[in-house]
């Protein structure tokens, strides 16, 4: 096992659930991360899907030593160098190009990369990961298809994102290839603007009790 997917096992672990956020504001995210930390769900992928997202991972790494900041979505080698830039202590893509591969080389910040198909996953085998999201998880077969995998390739082991929520995350922590899931259940938009951060907390600590398998 590389150091990087040590560093990335030792994240993924801390909680069952990784909280996939889109923050419109640094402030939001600063208040997030707390409320989440608070809960048990220190780590949080702050998703580069607003214009704000660069900017609140820069605040939540400055002000929240409590959190563990990573980035998602991140698509290509420059979105992943602003990222590490802005202080993400890991990296989230939904799938792999040879172009993220490479900025990921060149930085001691560690990769989750996105993968699928068996041939998905002989290549990132080949690139020496063993830990991968697998997105959109509900869509893409979910808890079966996953099931499907496990004994054709055992060393792998899987953050199931996309469509994961209170009524089937029991089911995923329960299958022996899932190390943690991602959803953005904990983090809800509406209750982001409206500044429920006390139920995001508690929501966090609903998600932070459960177990995994
Ligand atoms: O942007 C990414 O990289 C993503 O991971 C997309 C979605 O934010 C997650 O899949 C969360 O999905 P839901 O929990 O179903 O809302």
């Amino acid at each position: 096992m590389t150091q990087k997917t040590h560093a990335l096992l030792e994240i993924l672990q801390v909680q069952p659930v990784m909280p996939v956020v889109a923050v419109e504001s640094a402030a939001d995210g600063v208040k997030l991360a707390r409320a989440l930390a608070e809960g048990g769900l220190p780590a949080i992928e702050v998703t580069l899907r607003t214009p704000a997202a660069l900017d609140a991972i820069r605040a939540i790494s400055a002000e929240v030593p409590e959190a563990i900041c990573g980035a998602g979505t991140i698509l290509t080698p420059r979105q992943f160098d602003e990222a590490v830039e802005a202080g993400s202590r890991f990296i989230v893509s939904p799938g792999t190009t040879h172009e993220v591969l490479d900025a990921a080389k060149s930085s001691d910040v560690p990769l989750l990369p996105g993968a699928a198909t068996p041939s998905e996953l002989m290549a990132m085998i080949e690139e020496g990961y063993e830990i991968l999201k697998f997105f959109p998880a509900e869509q893409l077969g979910g808890i079966p298809y996953l099931k499907s995998l496990a004994p054709v390739f055992p060393k792998i082991r899987f953050c199931p994102t996309g469509g994961v929520s209170p009524s089937n995350v029991g089911d995923y922590l329960a299958l022996p290839n899932v190390i943690c899931v991602g959803g953005s259940w904990v983090a809800p938009k509406d209750m982001v603007s409206a500044g429920r951060f006390d139920t995001i907390t508690q929501l966090a600590r609903e998600a932070a009790a459960l177990r995994v398998r």
